[in-house]
C-alpha cells in the first residue's frame, strides 16, 4: 500500500512539475529498451516506477508486489503524459530489437484505452447528435436522485421490501463507487483529451461538452452505470418474484423473464452510450460500473437483515460508512495524496463554469447517501410510522401516499443551497436527503391517516 501511495504522490508531484518535456524523452527511451525479454507485469511496473523516479529527479518511488496493478488502477495516469508521439510512432521508435512483450506496454495500455474511448465518443457525438435529448434523459434518469425521489416512494407503498432493498443497494453501491473512484484514480475524457500528450504535436480530437459533462469526481467506475445496474437489478428481480407469487403461467413468466432482462440490458446500453457521448466516461469505466453495480445488488439482495434493521444499526452503519470514507481521505491527505484532485481538473477544463456542480463532488454524494440511509432508519423507526403501518395497507390510501409524497419531494427538490461554504453545503445535503426519506416513509402516511379513514388490506400489492 505504501508503495502505491508513494506512486500516486509521485504522480501528483510530477503533474505539478514543469519539466515535462525532459521527462518525456527519458520515459520514451526507457520504455523501449530497458525491459528484459519475457518480462512480467511487475517488471513493467518497476519500469514505470523507474521512469517516474527519473522524472522526479531522484525522489524515491517504492515498488511493492501490488505495484503491477498500478497501470490498470490508473496510478500511472500522470506518466501517461510521457507521450510526445502517437502510440504507433512511439512503439515504432522504440521497437528496434525488442518484441512487443519487451516494450513495457503495461505503461501505455491506459493511454490506448483512453484514446479508443475518445474515438468512440467523437463517433457518437458526430453520428448520433440527433439523440442528444435521449442521452441527456438517460443520464438524468440513471442518477440515483431518481431512486430517492421517485422510485423509492412508489415502491415503498406498493412493496415495502423492494423499496428497502432499493435504498440499501443504492447507498452501499454509491459508497463503494466513491471508494473505488478514489482508489482507481480514473480520468474523464473531457479533461484527459486536453492534458494527455498521447497525441503529441498533432491536434487532439475535438470533444464536445454538455451541461451534464463536467462531473467533478474521478471517472472509474461510472456512478451512473453502477447505480442504474443495481437499481434495475432490484426492480427486475422484484417484478419476477411478484409474477411467481401470483402464479403467473409458465409461458407468460418466461416471456416476462426474457423481456425484463432485455429491457434492463437496453437501458444499461443507453446509459453507457450516454455517459460516453457526454464525454464524462471512457467505455471501460461504464462497463466496470455495470459489473460492480450488478454484483453489489446481487450481494445486498441476499442479506435479509436489511428488512428488520434496528435504528441503532442504521445509525452505526451510517457512522461507519461516513467515517471510513472521511478517514480514508484524511489519511491519504496526511500522506500528501489529494483525493479531490479531480475538482481542479473539472474547473480547469469545463468550458462553462456554471456546468461544474458541487453536488457531483465526492463528499456531496457521500453525505447525500448517508442522509438517505439515516433518514430511512429514522422513518422506519419513528412512532408515527408504527401507528400508520397497518393502516397503510389500503390501496387507495397507498396511492394517495404515493401521489402526495412524490409531489412533496418535488417541492423539496427545489430547495438548493449555495456552494460557497462546502461544509454547510454537505451538511444541508445530508439533511435534505434524510427528509426526502422521512416524507414517504412516515410523514405523509401519518398525516394522511389523520384525515383519511382507511381499511386494512393484504400485505403487499
Ligand atoms: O461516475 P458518473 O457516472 O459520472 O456519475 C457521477 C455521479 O456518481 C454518483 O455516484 C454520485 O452520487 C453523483 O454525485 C455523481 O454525480
Amino acid at each position: 500500500m505504501r508503495g502505491r501511495l508513494e506512486g500516486v504522490k509521485q504522480v501528483q508531484q510530477e503533474q505539478r512539475a514543469d519539466d515535462a518535456s525532459c521527462f518525456d524523452q527519458r520515459a520514451a527511451a526507457l520504455f523501449g529498451f530497458s525491459v528484459e525479454g519475457g518480462v512480467q507485469a511487475q517488471t513493467q511496473a518497476k519500469q514505470c516506477a523507474h521512469v517516474a523516479q527519473e522524472a522526479g529527479k531522484g525522489r524515491s518511488v517504492q515498488v511493492d508486489p501490488l505495484w503491477p496493478d498500478a497501470p490498470l488502477l490508473g496510478f500511472l495516469h500522470g506518466p501517461q503524459q510521457v507521450h510526445t508521439q502517437s502510440f504507433e510512432q512511439h512503439i515504432e521508435a522504440n521497437s528496434e530489437g525488442a518484441s512487443s512483450s519487451e516494450r513495457g506496454l503495461g505503461c501505455d495500455i491506459m493511454d490506448l484505452l483512453h484514446s479508443w474511448g475518445v474515438e468512440l465518443a467523437v463517433y457518437l457525438q458526430t453520428r448520433y447528435g440527433k439523440y442528444e435529448g435521449l442521452f441527456d434523459l438517460a443520464s438524468t434518469v440513471a442518477d440515483l436522485h431518481t431512486t430517492f425521489f421517485w422510485l423509492f416512494p412508489i415502491w415503498f407503498h406498493l412493496r415495502r421490501d423492494t423499496a428497502l432493498r432499493l435504498i440499501w443497494v443504492a447507498v452501499i453501491g454509491d459508497w463503494l463507487n466513491l471508494v473505488l473512484k478514489w482508489v482507481l484514480f480514473g480520468e474523464r475524457p473531457y479533461w484527459w483529451v486536453h492534458e494527455t500528450k498521447f497525441y503529441g504535436a498533432g491536434p487532439a480530437p475535438s470533444l464536445q461538452q454538455f451541461p451534464i459533462t463536467c462531473e467533478t469526481g474521478p471517472g472509474s467506475p461510472s456512478g451512473h452505470a453502477m447505480g442504474a445496474a443495481g437499481v434495475w437489478y432490484v426492480m427486475v428481480t422484484a417484478l419476477l418474484s411478484i409474477a411467481r407469487e401470483k402464479q403467473c403461467p409458465p409461458l407468460l413468466y418466461r416471456f416476462l423473464y426474457i423481456g425484463l432482462w432485455m429491457l434492463m440490458g437496453l437501458v444499461e446500453l443507453v446509459v453507457c452510450m450516454s455517459r460516453v457521448y457526454m464525454a464524462a466516461h471512457f467505455p471501460h469505466q461504464v462497463i466496470a460500473g455495470i459489473i460492480t453495480g450488478t454484483l453489489v445488488a446481487e450481494v445486498v439482495s441476499k442479506e435479509k437483515w436489511i428488512y428488520s434493521a434496528s435504528l441503532k444499526k442504521y445509525f452505526l452503519i451510517t457512522l461507519f460508512l461516513t467515517s471510513f470514507a472521511v478517514g480514508f481521505y484524511v489519511l491519504l491527505k496526511a500522506l500528501d495524496v489529494d483525493l479531490l484532485w479531480t475538482m481542479e481538473k473539472a474547473q480547469k477544463w469545463c468550458i462553462r463554469p456554471e456546468w461544474v456542480h458541487l453536488d457531483s463532488a465526492p463528499f456531496a454524494s457521500l453525505l447525500r447517501n448517508m442522509g438517505s440511509l439515516f433518514g430511512l432508519g429514522l422513518g422506519l423507526h419513528s412512532p408515527f410510522y408504527k401507528t400508520t403501518k397497518m393502516k397503510s395497507m389500503n390501496v387507495s390510501f397507498r396511492i394517495g401516499c404515493i401521489v402526495i409524497s412524490v409531489s412533496l419531494l418535488h417541492l423539496l427538490d427545489g430547495w438548493t443551497f449555495s456552494p460557497e461554504n462546502h461544509m454547510t453545503f454537505y451538511a444541508l445535503s445530508f439533511g435534505k436527503s434524510a427528509i426526502a426519506l422521512l416524507i414517504p416513509t412516515t410523514l405523509v402516511p401519518w398525516a394522511l391517516s389523520k384525515i383519511y379513514p382507511v381499511k386494512t388490506e393484504g400485505k403487499n400489492l
